[in-house]
């Protein structure tokens, strides 16, 4: 969670958030009409939802914990895509807003607290945010800002690229949900060992400093390795079953592994192919620009790592630092 519910505008990092816009004396939305960005809850496990209102504007009662932090990712996620990449929101357009709450929302990009009952997820609808709260034990409510930018992420991927959700590009279509979650936690959290764990500040609360996923180090092998959470960094691993959508949350290992290594650098564990990292600055703008004007609907790995390419091509030169080791990077982990 984050301490903004504690007041009105201090924020964890340069920029100024909304959270409350007045709508009248002693009534506020978390509606920010700037960035179009609005949050709504259920009323707790039903399919009602509606607009929450504060009267003094201090966002600090332990039900509005989950409200600022959702608020607060998407407010977020709009202001890194739209500054680092100069795109105007999900669509590209300052959307999408088609959805309207029962009682408002028309005209924001919607997130949606609260959904169902102790629900161990989060998602993206296709036209909005929505957040369960967590059983407590496995997750505690997933608002944390890598999800919340991994669900938006998966919004601009279906407005770009568009990847099918399912085998190779399915795992691309989460990866690059991982790599934008971990993007928008280091812009504004600066950039730390967590910026590589994927939901960290919510997944089993009852433990500290495991994760979902890991990036850095999809094996987990820290944790004892190839334990819970043990996800492939390898092509030649390569999960090849029907479960998970054909391992869409398994096989993104060897595509997060790729740009983990191209940001940072390192020597790959099983292949030994060393990569020189050029930052997670120049391997987000290659990310992005791949996602956006080379991968589409049915792209594998072999075609994301040829869209990296002529993205790094494109933006750096073809004999670039950044051009070799996005080449290093996806030779280390068997692709190409
Ligand atoms: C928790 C969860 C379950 C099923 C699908 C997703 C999904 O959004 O793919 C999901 O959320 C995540 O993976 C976020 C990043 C932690
Ligand atoms: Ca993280
Ligand atoms: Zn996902």
């Amino acid at each position: 969670y984050d301490n903004l519910q504690t007041a009105q505008g201090t924020s964890l990092y340069s920029g100024t958030v909304t959270i409350g816009t007045s709508v009248s004396a002693s009534k506020y939305y978390p509606e920010d009409l700037t960035r179009k960005v609005g949050t709504f809850t259920y009323a707790n496990g039903t399919s009602t939802v509606y607009r929450i209102a504060d009267t003094d504007d201090v966002w600090n009662g332990s039900d509005q914990r989950v409200v600022v932090d959702a608020h607060f990712g998407a407010s977020m996620v709009y202001d890194y895509f739209k500054t680092v990449h100069g795109r105007n929101g999900i669509d590209g357009a300052g959307g999408p807003t088609a959805y309207a709450a029962a009682n408002g929302g028309a005209g924001l990009i919607s997130s949606i607290v609260r959904y169902s009952t102790a629900y161990n997820n989060a998602f993206w609808d296709g036209t909005k945010m929505t957040y369960g709260d967590g059983d407590g034990s496995t997750f505690a409510p997933l608002v944390s800002l890598d999800i919340a930018a991994h669900e938006m992420t998966h919004g601009v991927t279906q407005y770009e690229a568009n990847l099918t959700y399912q085998n190779e590009s399915g795992a691309l279509n989460e990866s690059w949900s991982d790599v934008f979650g971990a993007l928008v936690e280091r812009y504004v959290y600066g950039e730390s060992t967590d910026t590589w764990k994927i939901g960290e500040d919510c997944y089993t609360p009852g433990t500290s400093g495991d994760a979902l996923r890991y990036m850095d180090d999809p094996h987990d092998a820290s944790n004892g390795g190839y334990t819970s959470n043990d996800d492939p960094d390898h092509y030649s691993e390569r999960y090849t079953g029907t479960s998970d959508n054909g391992g869409v949350h398994i096989n993104s290992g060897i595509p997060n592994h790729a740009f983990y290594l191209l940001a940072k650098g390192g020597t790959h564990h099983l292949s030994g192919v060393a990569v020189t990292g050029i930052g997670a600055d120049d391997a987000g703008k290659i990310w992005y620009k791949a996602l956006a004007d080379y991968m589409t609907a049915s792209t594998n790995f072999a075609g994301a790592r040829q869209a990296t390419l002529s993205a790094a091509s494109a933006l750096f030169g073809g004999s670039s630092a950044q051009y070799t080791s996005t080449q290093s990077a996806w030779c280390a982990v068997g692709v190409g």
